[in-house]
């Protein structure tokens, strides 16, 4: 990239860089025409589509070399490794029809099966078996391990006929009197009850929208004073109202989820991952992800039709079951596979940054869209949204040229024209930097268990570890999402099942209000300034939602300093300036932020301020209160020091606490003087004192100090409930860790109440989802039920 930047000649640079929307043909054919005769070009062509270069391609003798390696770790009894030798093989191994050795991919699924079964994972062995029946159906091995492992959870009706199946296939002597036993001992558990066909699914559960709940909010979109196009409803919206839900246009999994998370649904992979059948990119949670994304089916061998002559009808409806995936059936007509462009034996995909990537699946879904439905065969589709290349920096246009062309030439095979498709392309690209959502999931909590129990702690006791982490999975395009303005101050909650976006109104919105989403910076998080300045660094505008307009009690206090006069509340800004103008509003300001906003007006937000910045309402003169100077009573502290001091104080705490975590208990001892430390410096409703003061109850119930870890808990609900509001996600996490002390502390009422608590804040976030997303919620409430009776 860099290599081709350099080489332009300044002309075409100053040309690029001064272009607008109107001259994207031109500097785009000069770009294209300048690139044509240069060697680096070709070469970086020849780089990133050359097929001969590419390392996604399939080899079977890597298959082999994977194999091998994974036999020798399972030899030696180290499955995990043997788990993961066998995955590399089956990413490796030619999988699409036609290229495949069916006996040697049937081989690596039933060897992989049989680590897993190893290893415990019964399910996971028993979907790795099917996959192994389905390719290569007269693998003895393979209905013998399926059947080793459905007898392991007891379905012994199911394990009976794989295990006859197996049997029947069977050639060694010793391995038939091997199977015979197995039958035999399957008969004596089951007794004389009858033998039953059992269908066990295996298929991995994605998580969709819950089709029970209804949108039925009239959404419309209409255009707003200072922010464009924007979105309302025709009709009041009561709080908890699940107003929209959508499929993206286009989605890609994020470079850091790549080895992790399923291609398409974007869930954590199982260990039982799929591989894409034709390059050795995309990985897949299931069959139904596969074949959706790559567009083939999953192998399904007509070697089966070879068993029909030598199996009864009830074994052989068995054997049909056991490879017949469950595909479900895609509603959406204009579905495109949409790793099927990429995949045509070179590796562009996986060089090229995600978000050029994306255009590339927009690109082709559009297009293919407009064949479809006018059947319009030389046009390259665009989309009717905003964009910001005219403000766009010079090297980035410049930067966005490159991408085109070289995404153009990606996808040639496909576009009518590389000319017309470039300055699409770059129209595209910004407007899918301004317009895209990342998918964000809740980290799973078997690596991340909130409220995990210490070895060392009771059975009621628990032990909660900081909030709930979010996982950014995705970057997708929504067609009706991305009209929804942001605010941080935000009435609706954005969040995703699977890749679907559900948007959800958490407070009353009247008919005609502007419906607004959080697109990450929100007020109680961040202040002022820092919103701002991420706001303008990622989407390119300033914003001018309701809590970036009106003067707020968080902005004043999140890294505010305490007053160094004993008696008063004041807080001290670390770096704005709050400044009256003669028409009464402020301006916020610092470096090189500036920033005008108006007086609170509501009488309750006013009363708030005035306890922590009453200078701020005095009416006569006109002021200027700076960094440093307390917003009550003009006291002032040397910032440089207090900032040191409280940078000291924090990295204390969080290092004693690792020390608790650590199991070095005498550590405990020291941490109330690093937190008084903190709040001799710290304005006692700061960020810094709520997230002490997390930790350091973290510490105490660690040792199992936990009406000490409770008390510490309770203070940062308090300052939490002051920074956001009462019903704040943040905040329920808290509840939620209060509730697992008040168990651990035997009051199970009190849990209980807390527990309420954080449910209903959920509830208003997540709607009927809580449970499928928050299962803990509903285990801890169990158990503070159980405790109760
Ligand atoms: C994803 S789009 C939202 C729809 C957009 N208003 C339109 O007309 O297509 C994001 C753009 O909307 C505008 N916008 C969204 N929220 C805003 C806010 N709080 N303040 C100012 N502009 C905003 C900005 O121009 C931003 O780049």
């Amino acid at each position: 990239m860099e290599r081709l930047k350099s080489v332009v000649p300044d002309e075409l640079k100053l040309l690029i860089a001064k272009s607008t929307v109107e001259d994207l043909y031109l500097t785009c054919s000069s770009l294209l025409e300048f690139f044509q005769s240069l060697p680096q070009f070709r070469s970086v062509i020849g780089e990133v589509m050359g097929c001969e270069v590419a390392l996604c391609r399939k080899s079977s003798e890597s298959a082999l070399d994977w194999k091998k390696k994974g036999n020798a770790c399972f030899i030696e009894g180290d499955y995990t490794k043997a788990l993961n030798f066998y995955s590399k093989a089956l990413q490796y191994a030619p999988t699409s029809v036609g290229n495949m050795d069916q006996e040697f991919v049937g081989v690596l699924y039933a060897n992989r099966a049989s680590a897993l079964h190893k290893m415990g994972l019964f399910e996971e062995c028993i979907r790795d078996c099917g996959r192994a029946i389905a390719v290569y159906p007269v693998y003895a091995k393979a209905w013998y391990r399926r059947g080793k492992a459905n007898a392991s959870l007891k379905r012994h009706e199911t394990a009976i006929l794989d295990l006859e199946i197996s049997l029947s296939l069977e050639g060694s002597l010793s391995g038939k009197n091997q199977i015979k036993e197995d039958i035999q001992l399957l008969h004596s558990l089951i007794g004389t009850r009858s033998l039953s066909f059992s269908n066990c699914d295996t298929r991995i559960e994605i998580m969709h929208g819950d089709s029970a709940e209804q949108c039925n909010t009239k959404l419309e979109c209409v255009t707003t004073p200072d922010k464009g196009r924007g979105m309302i409803s025709s009709n009041d919206i009561s709080p908890a109202t699940l107003i929209h839900c959508e499929e993206p246009l286009a989605a890609i999994v994020v470079k850091s989820c790549r080895e992790t998370h399923c291609h398409l649904c974007f869930s954590e992979l199982p260990m039982d991952a799929l591989f894409c059948t034709s390059c050795t990119i995309p990985v897949y949670c299931s069959e139904h992800c596969l074949e959706k994304a790559v567009g083939i089916k999953f192998i399904q061998s007509e070697l089966i039709y070879s068993l029909q002559n030598n199996l009864s009808e009830q074994h052989w409806q068995h054997a049909m079951h056991s490879i017949s995936w469950n595909t479900q059936n895609n509603a959406d007509v204009f579905h495109l596979p949409e790793h099927e462009h990429e995949c045509g034996g070179s590796h562009w995909s996986a060089v090229l940054p995600t978000d050029i990537v994306l255009a590339g699946r927009v690109m082709m879904r559009s297009t293919e869209r407009i064949k479809l439905t006018e059947g319009y065969l030389n046009h390259v589709g665009t989309l009717e949204f905003s964009h910001n290349y005219d403000q766009i920096p010079p090297n980035e246009k410049l930067e966005i040229h490159v991408y085109a062309i070289l995404l153009a030439h990606c996808l040639c095979r496909h576009l009518p024209s590389i000319e017309l498709a470039i300055s699409k392309f770059i129209l595209l690209i910004s407007q899918i930097k301004l317009n895209s959502m990342a998918i964000v999931h809740m980290k799973s909590l078997k690596d991340h268990d909130t409220f995990k129990k210490s070895s060392n702690l009771a059975a009621n006791e628990h032990v909660f570890t900081s909030t709930i982490d979010q996982v950014r999975v995705g970057l997708a395009i929504y067609s009706t999402g991305r009209l929804f303005n942001h605010s941080c101050k935000p009435n609706i909650h954005a969040y995703f099942l699977s890749r679907t976006l559900h948007l959800r109104s958490i407070e009353h919105v009247p008919a005609r209000y502007p419906l607004e989403i959080s697109y990450g910076p929100q007020v109680g998080q961040l202040d002022l300034q820092q919103r701002q300045q991420i706001l303008e660094e990622q989407y390119s505008f300033r914003c001018h939602c309701i809590g970036c307009s009106e003067l707020n009690l968080s902005d004043l206090v999140i890294n505010s300093f305490k007053c160094p006069k004993q008696d008063c509340f004041g807080a001290i800004l670390g770096s704005t300036c709050y400044e009256k103008n003669e028409d009464g509003s402020l301006m916020v300001s610092a470096a090189s932020f500036h920033h005008k906003i108006s007086m609170p007006l509501f009488i309750e937000c006013k009363r708030n301020i005035s306890k922590v910045a009453h200078l701020l309402f005095e009416k006569d003169n006109l002021w200027k209160l700076n960094p440093g100077c307390c917003l009550n009573c003009f006291a002032c502290v040397d910032l440089k020091s207090s900032s040191t001091m409280s940078n000291k104080s924090m990295l204390d705490i969080d290092w004693l606490k690792s020390s608790v975590f650590a199991d070095e208990e005498r550590s405990i001892s020291d941490i109330p003087r690093s937190l008084s430390e903190l709040r001799s410096i710290r304005h006692p409703f700061s960020k810094f004192i709520a997230q002490a003061e997390d930790k350091v109850a973290e510490a105490f119930a660690m040792i199992g100090q936990f009406d000490i870890a409770k008390q510490h808990c309770e203070a940062s609900i308090e300052i939490l409930e002051k920074l956001y509001h009462k019903e704040h996600i943040a905040v329920a996490h808290e509840w939620m860790k209060l509730a697992s002390l008040h168990l651990s502390l035997g009051d199970h009422a009190k849990a209980l109440r807390t527990i309420v608590k954080a449910e209903a804040i959920f509830s208003l976030h997540y709607g009927s989802h809580v449970t499928k997303m928050f299962s803990f919620v509903e285990d801890l409430k169990k158990e503070a039920i159980s405790l109760g009776l």
